[in-house]
């Protein structure tokens, strides 16, 4: 089921917390709202499962209008960040709820709830209350419970916030596995870049009540196309810098402490702009690269992250950077050291300032 909405605007009170967003979520697709804490995220996904009323505009799935339909009339699934499970029931008669709730009874019930749990291997837990569960199982419990009324649509507010680090990972497995198997439409909410960018097909960065990007995990990653982007998803160092045309597509951005070729990634023209450098297209030496433009700096301090080091280097005149290194022997230079700073053209992303 595709979702459309047009010109949404929900509000609080006197507060407008969406104001005239409009958004196309193709069938099948995993979308996900990925945002800070209070961007209206939540917001959103209640107004698509009909649990916050829509002040202005229309929602529609598959060409239908639903703006106006309560909750239990647009055929969705949840799941919640706290599980929301009802603690007297045993988990078979959680799953069983929505099946009841639609009026199946006997049989088939029983045959649904055992395959649901099945699925999310909790098949041998079905006579075991909520209380007696793990973090996990209760997530997989509602997951279960949210897929075994085929929903056409799969609605996910922060599932995998409360679990330690190994669980969410396998979680999310168990999520998107599900989700490809039913192809269901998916919109799954998360302030977790790194769950945004391994779970979906499309994802929304939402910035105060608004979508700011919309792309696939690799576009949004990649191309960032405001600065707000390129620092929720990754981290990026921002440069503003003074653009002038230069050779092969590419302007020249003079950034004060230093000049260096970049793309041109702007939408549109002028002669200012924000030089995106993600911390990772980043090179050190201590002697300067060939193909590579190279800027005098120093080791201001590291940090050994294991796989990687991330470094904070200064520029001069105040300036510092963030580079980080893979690969062997990542960690050699030593804080105080007069390093080289290595920098690709096609790696350093000019956007409008
Ligand atoms: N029931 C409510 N009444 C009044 N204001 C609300 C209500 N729910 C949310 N808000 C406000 O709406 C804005 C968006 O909140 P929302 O919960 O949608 O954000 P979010 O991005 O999901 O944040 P979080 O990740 O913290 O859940 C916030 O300013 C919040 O204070």
């Amino acid at each position: 089921m595709g979702i459309s909405i047009e010109d949404l605007t929900v509000t609080y009170g006197k507060e407008t917390v969406i104001s005239g967003l409009s958004l196309n979520i193709p069938e099948g697709c995993f979308f996900t709202l990925l945002g800070p804490s209070g961007c209206g995220k939540t917001t959103l996904l209640r107004t698509i499962a009909g649990f916050v009323p829509a002040a202005g505009g229309r929602l529609k799935f598959n060409g239908t209008d639903v703006t106006r339909l309560p909750p239990h009339k647009r055929a969705i699934g949840m799941v919640f960040q706290d599980y929301a499970l009802f603690p007297d029931k045993t988990v078979n008669q959680n799953v069983a709820y929505g099946l009841h709730a639609r009026g199946e009874r006997g049989d088939s019930v029983s045959r649904k709830v055992a395959a649901a749990l099945e699925r999310v291997g909790l098949g041998h837990l079905g006579d075991r209350h909520p209380a007696a569960l793990s973090g996990g199982q209760r997530q997989r419990v509602a997951l279960a419970r949210a897929l075994v009324i085929k929903p056409a649509v799969l609605l996910m507010d922060e599932p995998l916030s409360n679990l330690d680090a190994k669980l969410r990972i396998q979680i999310r497995e168990t999520i998107t596995e599900l989700q490809r198997e039913a192809n269901i439409t998916t919109v799954f909410v998360t302030h977790d870049q790194e769950e945004a960018l391994s779970m979906s097909d499309l994802i929304g960065v939402m910035n105060r009540g608004a979508i700011e990007q919309i792309g696939t995990p690799q576009d949004i990653y990649a191309t960032p196309r405001t600065g707000y982007v390129a620092d929720f998803v990754g981290s990026a160092n921002r440069l503003a810098a003074r653009l002038r045309p230069a050779a092969d597509g590419l302007v020249e951005a003079d950034f004060g402490q230093g000049r260096i070729l970049a793309t041109d990634a702007r939408q549109g023209t002028g002669d200012e702009g924000l030089v995106i450098l993600r911390p990772e297209s980043l090179h050190l030496s201590l002697a300067p690269q060939a193909n590579l433009q190279n800027l005098p700096a120093t080791v201001r301090s590291r940090q050994y992250l294991g796989s990687k080091t991330s470094y904070r280097l200064d520029l001069g005149k105040g300036l510092e950077l963030v580079a980080e290194l893979h690969g062997p022997g990542h960690d050699a230079f030593h804080p105080g050291t007069p390093v080289n700073l290595g920098i690709d053209a096609a790696q350093a992303r000019v956007i409008a300032a």
